[in-house]
């Protein structure tokens, strides 16, 4: 059952029993987003609407069969379809075992043939360094000096371009003084706050066209379905060496060091779970939502220790030190704190009564999710249970209204077998707590922009920005319909400026350019490896 069938069927039984008057007044009565959650959770569990676990295990079977998949597209000469469903193989096979191996095996011939020796190597040195079956061994030693060959011929090459990358990495290096609270941006900015605008960014100093105004790291990322097969689930930087979770048939990852960390913030808590959404269809928003919840939690210690610093950050609310984390001797608003992302505005107050009851429903779901499912709620001590139930309830709701008011498309660029910039690709969504302290204008003098296949993001000026001048984002199409702007931008003049937009895509492509086996993103799956979607160019 999808979250939107799971949410129809609660209003088709509500409507049947003449109940949507009478429960919506009393979803307006309440105050608060846990008391919100909490008289959902109740009535869907009254009507014995939730969705139930779904449990999905790795397989021979299953590895074996998208092997086979990939065995066709790879005689067929196409390597990229080959490749997603050699890494279908390995994420559905059993650690350890001979289909674990072979994925790997075969996917090593694919890298081959896309000139990936590097690549190659290292999914042969992979296959090494487990059991396998001993008749792939001659082969893969000859496939493994074959590409060292290919390396060597390269050398003089590859040095070249590297140093050629190198430069290109100073050009956009964020090397102006940083504000001393808001450390990922220029010292030229300012965050104010107005009732008109709320919490914005004005310049402090004169900007020129092109300057980097900020240099942001998002506090987690959810990778888009469309593209699982092709980022690491944790950094979204497009890898061809992606070894699976050793639990879940879901999450694909470009090194021990993000698996280890995704494991720790997050995954723990979703591992098992990952089928449901996945199959449940929640939007990238919702999955953000649920997983920021989680992090909050594994950012501390313990629950009692998130509790205790939740009465800090509420207490500054209304204050300048809104979303700022205490370091001592320095108050900083960084995305590194789950602070900056408590406090980020949700519009909870503009919010219809359908709007609040959906994003209740799946809050909702979500805490069923996590108490039967999971040992996320469990507290040592008792006496803390309600609290933490609460907590979980409301704050799943909070950022159910501040996920789509706040959060970012992570956009990358990518190029042709030429290397020649093609179009932009939709990766991944996150929180950028700075960033979300920009409005939206359809006239933006700033731009954001993600190198490629990373999740971390530059401001860019887009215009000369003066002194006392406010800074503004274009949030896309969609936020310039919304009628709650209180200085509304109307006149969309987002066409002229996206050909500026395009430029600067391609200016800043070219100069970020590194060939890190990013270029063939437009090849994808979808993740049921049921689609495909070929680039043609
Ligand atoms: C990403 S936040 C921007 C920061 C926000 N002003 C705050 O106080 O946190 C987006 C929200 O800011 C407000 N906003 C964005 N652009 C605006 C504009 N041009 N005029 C007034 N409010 C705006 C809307 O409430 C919107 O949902």
């Amino acid at each position: 059952m999808s979250i939107d069938a799971c949410y129809e069927g609660v209003i088709a039984k509500l409507t049947d029993e003449g109940k949507i008057l009478e429960i919506s007044k009393k979803l307006i009565s309440l105050q608060t987003n846990s008391a919100r959650v909490l008289f959902v959770y109740e009535l869907i569990e009254s009507l014995k609407a939730f969705p139930k676990v779904l449990e999905v295990k790795k397989d021979d079977n299953v590895s074996t069969y998208y092997r086979n998949q990939g065995n066709l597209f790879f005689k067929a000469t196409q390597n990229y379809e080959a490749l997603q469903f050699y890494n279908l193989s390995l994420i559905h096979a059993p650690l350890g075992t001979e289909s674990y191996s072979l994925a790997l095996a075969n996917r090593s011939a694919v890298l081959f043939s896309m000139k990936q020796y590097d690549e190659c190597i290292h999914d042969i040195d992979t296959v090494f360094a487990m059991e396998y079956p001993r008749d792939l061994e001659k082969k893969l030693s000859k496939r493994k000096s074959m590409c060292e060959n290919f390396i060597l011929k390269n050398k003089e090459v590859k040095e070249d371009s590297t140093k050629a990358n190198f430069q290109v990495g100073e050009i956009l290096k964020f090397d102006h003084e940083r504000d001393k609270t808001y450390i990922c941006a220029s010292s030229k900015l300012q965050v104010v706050f107005n009732d008109e605008m709320g919490r914005h960014v004005v310049a402090k100093e004169d900007i020129q066209v092109g300057e980097i105004l900020a240099h942001e790291n998002p506090y987690l990322a959810v990778v888009l379905k469309s593209q699982m097969l092709v980022c690491c689930n944790y950094c979204l930087s497009r890898d061809l060496n992606l070894l699976p979770c050793k639990s879940c048939c879901f999450a694909l990852y470009c090194s021990k060091e993000c698996s280890e960390k995704a494991w720790k913030e997050y995954h723990r808590v979703e591992c098992g779970l990952l089928a449901t959404l996945v199959h449940m269809e929640f939007t990238k928003l919702e999955l953000l939502a649920l997983r920021i919840v989680i992090r909050a939690r594994t950012d501390h210690k313990n629950w009692p220790e998130l509790l205790e610093k939740l009465v800090e950050i509420e207490k500054n609310l209304n204050t300048p030190l809104r979303g700022c984390e205490n370091l001592g001797d320095n108050w900083v608003y960084d995305s590194k704190y789950y602070a900056s992302i408590h406090t980020l505005e949700s519009n909870v107050e503009k919010r219809s009564v359908s709007d609040i009851f959906q994003k209740s429903i799946t809050a909702a779901v979500f805490l069923k999710f996590l108490i039967e499912n999971t040992d996320f709620m469990n507290a040592d001590d008792a006496k803390h249970h309600n609290r933490i139930k609460n907590w979980v309830a409301g704050t799943l709701l909070l950022h159910g209204m501040t996920s789509p008011t706040n959060m970012h498309g992570i956009i990358t660029n990518t190029a042709n077998k030429n290397g020649d910039y093609v179009d932009e690709l939709n990766i991944g969504s996150a929180p950028y707590p700075f960033c979300s302290l920009i409005n939206h204008s359809c006239a933006p003098n700033v731009v954001r922009y993600s190198k490629l296949g990373f999740a971390e993001q530059i401001l860019v000026a887009l215009r000369p920005i003066k002194k006392g001048m406010q800074i503004f984002d274009n949030y896309g199409p969609v936020f310039r319909r919304r009628s709650h702007l209180k200085r509304s931008f109307i006149a969309n003049i987002r066409p002229i400026f996206s050909k500026l937009f395009l430029f600067i895509n391609q200016v800043l492509f070219a100069l970020t350019h590194c060939s890190k086996n990013v270029n063939q993103s437009l090849y994808y799956l979808d993740y049921s490896g049921q689609q495909t979607r070929v680039d043609t160019s």
